[in-house]
C-alpha cells in the first residue's frame, strides 16, 4: 500500500560523532570546538542529532575532558594503531555493542557538518529497506558522503578484521563490499552536508547560518 511500511519503525539509533581527526586543514587542534554563528560545531551537530537518535557518543582522543559541556560519553580510537574515520565508527560499533546491546543499527557523522537534515536517519532507514542493502550512505549533488551512514552493529567483526587484516584506510572500499544503499538530499537552498574543513569554511558556514531558520 502506498505510503505505508511493511515493517514498524526501526527505533532511534545510537549515533557517534566522528571528531578525532587532526583538523590539519583547519590549522589543528579541535575542528569541533571552532565556532559558527556564537555556536560550536559540536553543539550544532548535537542540536540535529538528538532529536533522531537513542544517545549520542563523541569519537575523539586524548583527553575527554574538554568535551565536558556537552555531557557526551567520549570514546577513544582503538589502540592497535590505525587511524581515519573507520577507527571512529569501530571504537563506536564496539560501545553500541557493550552499552546498548539490543540495537541494531548506527548512525555516523562527523562533527564538521553544521547542517545535517533532520530525516537524516529516517531516510538512511528508508533507503536501506527499499535497496536490500546492508549500509546506507548519505549524498548529494551526486556525491556521496561515505562517514554519514548507518551501519549494522554486527559489521564490527569484519570492520576489525578489514583494519587489522587487510589494512582498509578509505570508508569507501570498506563499504563497497556490501550491499550499499545511497540516499540523496537535495542541495536547495543550501546542501545539508556542507562540511567546515578550513577557515574559509567557517567564514562560509557562518554565513549560511544566518540563513537558517534556527
Ligand atoms: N575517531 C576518528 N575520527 C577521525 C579520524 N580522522 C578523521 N576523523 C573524523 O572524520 C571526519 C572527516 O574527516 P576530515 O574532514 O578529513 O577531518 P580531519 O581529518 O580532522 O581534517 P584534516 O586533517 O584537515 O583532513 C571528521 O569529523 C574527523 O574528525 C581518526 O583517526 N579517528
Ligand atoms: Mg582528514
Amino acid at each position: 500500500m502506498f505510503g505505508r511500511r511493511s515493517m514498524a519503525d526501526p527505533p532511534a539509533p545510537p549515533a557517534i560523532i566522528l571528531a578525532g581527526g587532526l583538523a590539519q586543514r583547519m590549522g589543528g587542534g579541535d575542528k569541533a570546538l571552532r565556532m559558527v554563528g556564537g555556536r560550536t560545531l559540536l553543539a550544532l551537530v548535537i542540536d540535529r542529532l538528538a532529536s533522531q537518535c537513542d544517545i549520542l557518543a563523541l569519537s575523539a582522543n586524548g583527553d575527554p575532558a574538554r568535551f565536558a559541556d556537552y555531557d557526551l560519553p567520549v570514546i577513544a580510537d582503538p589502540v592497535d594503531g590505525f587511524r581515519g574515520p573507520l577507527a571512529g565508527v569501530l571504537a563506536g560499533l564496539d560501545w553500541v555493542a557493550e552499552h546498548r546491546p539490543a540495537a541494531r543499527w548506527m548512525l555516523s557523522t562527523p562533527a564538521d557538518c553544521p547542517f545535517l537534515p533532520r530525516d537524516l536517519v529516517a531516510r538512511l532507514h528508508q533507503a536501506r529497506i527499499d535497496q536490500q542493502a546492508d549500509i546506507a550512505v548519505a549524498a548529494s549533488a551526486g556525491r556521496s558522503h561515505p562517514v554519514i551512514a548507518l551501519w549494522p552493529v554486527g559489521l564490527r567483526i569484519d570492520l576489525r578484521r578489514a583494519l587489522l587484516a587487510d589494512d582498509i584506510r578509505k570508508v569507501d572500499r570498506f563499504t563497497a563490499r556490501y550491499p550499499r544503499a545511497m540516499a540523496e538530499w537535495p542541495v536547495e537552498p543550501a546542501d545539508p552536508f556542507f562540511n567546515a574543513n578550513t577557515p574559509q569554511d567557517l567564514a562560509e558556514a557562518e554565513g549560511l547560518a544566518m540563513r537558517e531558520p534556527d
